[in-house]
C-alpha cells in the first residue's frame, strides 16, 4: 500500500470495530463510487439491531439491495415529486401558523433552530413515508415526535463506543445493553407502521407517499432524463447498477424497512440543512435580503402561492442551499466496504493503491468541502461559489453532501424540495437575525457523533415582516 501522500488519503479511522482506510483524492472517490462501483457496491457492515433494519435500502447488500433500489427509485422521480408537493405545501402551511402564533405576542421571538425545523420535517416524513399527519405544534407530547426527538438527542458517547469496539464486543451482553434504547425507538416507528398498513388494508385508504408496495419499472428514457447533469460515466454506473431487475414489488417487511430508512435517513439530515441555512441567513442579512428579492417575484400575484417548476430554478436560492450543504454537510462522510482486490490509480502521477477485499474506505465529505485548494476561504459563507457562472470552479467529486454513484442519496431532490419550500415560505412572512445567544461562529461539540456535525445551540431571532 502507498502511503507517502495526506492529499490521496489523511488518516485511517476505526469504525464498528475494523479499520477504515480514508481517501480524499477525487480521481480515487470517483473510482471508488462508479467506476468501480460494483467492486464497492455495499455500505460498511453495520451490526443490525432488528431483522427489519437489515433489509432497509441504506444497510442492504448486493443482490438485494440492487432490487430494493430499483423497486424504489420511481417514487423519487420529478413526476412524483410533483405530485407529493401538496403535502409538502400542507405541512409548510402549518409550520407557518404555528411560528405565527409563536411570535403574535410579542411580535418576535428567539428560537432554537435545531428544534423549530425537526418539529416541520417530521411532520413532513411522517406524511409522505408514514401517511400520518402528526401534529408536532399542537401536539408536541405525540409519542411519534417525543421519539424522533429522542432519536436527534443520541448519547454521543454511547454512539461513539458502539461504534469504535471490536467486533468480539459487538455480540457482548455490554452492546446489547448499549442498543437496547436505540433498539426500542427503531421497534416504535416499525410498529406504527406495521399498523398503518394494517389500517389501510382494511380501508383501502390510498395517499401520496414514498413506500408503495408496488412501483413502475423504471424506464431508461426516464432514468435519463433524472440525472441530465450529470457524465456518461455517472449514467453507465447506474444503469449498470440497477439493471436486470424484473421484480417490481415489495414483500410487507421490505416496506416496513424502507418507511423506518426513509425516515430515519430524512428527517434529521433535512432538519440540520434548514437550520443551518436560516442561521447563515440570520448572521448574513445581506443575504437573506437578497433572497428574499429573489424568491417575492416568484410567487404568483394570484395565489400568492409559488408553483414546483418556479421553486426548482431560482438560482440564488439554489445556491444559498448549496453552499449551506458545503458548509455544514449533514453527513460528515459515508463509506463503502471493497468486495474484492482493487487497484485504484491516480491519473496525475500513475501512482497506484492496492485495496484488499473486506477492507473499508470513508469519504470525508467535510473535509473536502473545507479544503481551501476547493473552495477558497472555506471557512466563509459565500453562495456565489455556486451560481452558475462559477459553477466551473467546483472539481467533480470535491461537491458529496449527497454522496454519488449508483448508491447516492435517493432522497435528494425530495430533501431540496422540503428545504427550499420552506425557506422561501419562510422568508416570504418573517425576517432571522442574530441574537445575543447567537453563536459567531457556531460551536461544535467536538470529538463525538462521528458522523454528524453536532452544534451546541442554534438560536437566532424571529420577526414578522
Ligand atoms: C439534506 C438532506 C439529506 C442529506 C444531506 C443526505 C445525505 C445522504 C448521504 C451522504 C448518503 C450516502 C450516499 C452515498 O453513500 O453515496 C445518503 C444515503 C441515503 N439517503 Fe439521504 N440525505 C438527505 C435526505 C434524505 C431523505 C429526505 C431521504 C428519504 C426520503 C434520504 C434517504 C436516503 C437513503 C435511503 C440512503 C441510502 C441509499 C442507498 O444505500 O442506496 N435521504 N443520504
Amino acid at each position: 500500500m502507498h502511503t507517502n501522500t495526506t492529499v490521496t488519503y489523511n488518516r485511517g479511522v476505526y469504525d464498528f470495530g475494523k479499520p477504515v482506510l480514508r481517501v480524499s483524492d477525487p480521481v480515487l472517490i470517483k473510482q471508488i463510487l462508479v467506476k468501480d462501483f460494483h467492486k464497492f457496491r455495499n455500505r460498511i457492515a453495520k451490526p443490525s439491531t432488528s431483522p427489519v433494519l437489515s433489509v432497509t435500502m441504506a444497510s442492504a447488500r448486493d443482490g438485494q439491495w440492487k432490487r430494493i433500489r430499483a423497486i424504489a427509485s420511481p417514487a423519487f422521480t420529478s413526476a412524483k415529486l410533483k405530485h407529493m408537493y401538496p403535502l409538502v405545501n400542507e405541512c409548510c402551511r402549518d409550520f407557518l401558523a404555528a411560528l405565527h402564533r409563536h411570535v403574535s405576542t410579542s411580535g418576535r421571538i428567539e428560537v432554537e433552530l435545531k428544534h423549530l425545523m425537526s418539529d416541520y420535517t417530521i411532520d413532513v416524513i411522517a406524511s409522505v413515508a408514514f401517511a400520518t399527519k402528526t401534529n408536532p405544534y399542537s401536539d408536541p407530547n405525540n409519542p411519534f415526535i417525543t421519539k424522533a426527538k429522542a432519536m436527534l438527542s443520541k448519547n454521543p458517547m454511547q454512539i461513539l463506543l458502539i461504534r469504535i469496539l471490536p467486533t468480539f464486543a459487538i455480540k457482548s451482553r455490554l452492546w446489547k445493553a448499549m442498543v437496547s434504547d436505540l433498539s426500542s425507538n427503531v421497534m416504535f416507528f416499525i410498529e406504527i407502521v406495521r399498523r398503518l398498513m394494517s389500517e389501510r388494508k382494511k380501508s383501502d385508504y390510498r395517499r401520496r407517499r414514498l413506500c408503495g408496495r408496488r412501483c413502475d419499472v423504471w424506464t431508461s428514457r426516464e432514468r435519463r432524463r433524472r440525472r441530465t447533469d450529470e457524465g456518461v460515466d455517472e449514467l453507465m454506473a447506474e444503469k449498470r447498477a440497477l439493471s436486470g431487475v424484473e421484480e417490481n414489488k415489495f414483500n410487507e417487511n421490505e416496506i416496513l424497512a424502507q418507511c423506518y430508512v426513509f425516515f430515519n435517513a430524512g428527517f434529521e439530515t433535512t432538519a440540520t440543512a434548514l437550520s443551518y441555512c436560516t442561521y447563515e441567513l440570520a448572521v448574513n442579512p445581506h443575504i437573506q435580503d437578497q433572497l428574499v428579492a429573489e424568491t417575492r417575484e416568484a410567487f404568483s400575484e394570484n395565489t400568492t402561492d409559488i408553483d414546483y417548476e418556479t421553486l426548482c430554478r431560482l438560482p440564488l436560492l439554489d445556491a444559498v442551499v448549496s453552499e449551506t450543504l458545503r458548509k455544514y454537510p449533514p453527513l460528515i462522510n459515508f463509506g463503502r466496504e471493497a468486495m474484492d482486490d482493487v487497484v485504484l490509480t491516480r491519473d496525475s502521477d500513475g501512482s497506484m493503491f492496492k485495496i484488499e477485499k473486506g477492507m473499508n474506505v470513508s469519504i470525508p465529505v467535510y473535509a473536502l468541502h473545507h479544503d481551501p485548494d476547493y473552495y477558497p476561504d472555506p471557512f466563509a459563507f459565500k453562495p456565489d461559489r455556486f451560481l452558475a457562472q462559477n459553477g466551473r470552479n467546483i472539481k467533480p467529486y470535491t461537491y458529496l453532501p449527497f454522496g454519488a454513484g449508483p448508491r447516492n442519496c435517493i432522497g435528494t431532490r425530495f430533501a431540496l424540495l422540503v428545504i427550499k419550500l420552506a425557506l422561501v415560505k419562510i422568508l416570504k412572512q418573517f425576517r432571522f437575525y442574530a441574537v445575543p445567544d447567537t453563536d459567531i461562529p457556531v460551536i461544535f461539540n467536538v470529538g463525538v457523533g462521528v458522523n454528524q456535525l453536532n452544534a451546541k445551540r442554534l438560536v437566532v431571532g424571529v420577526e414578522k415582516r
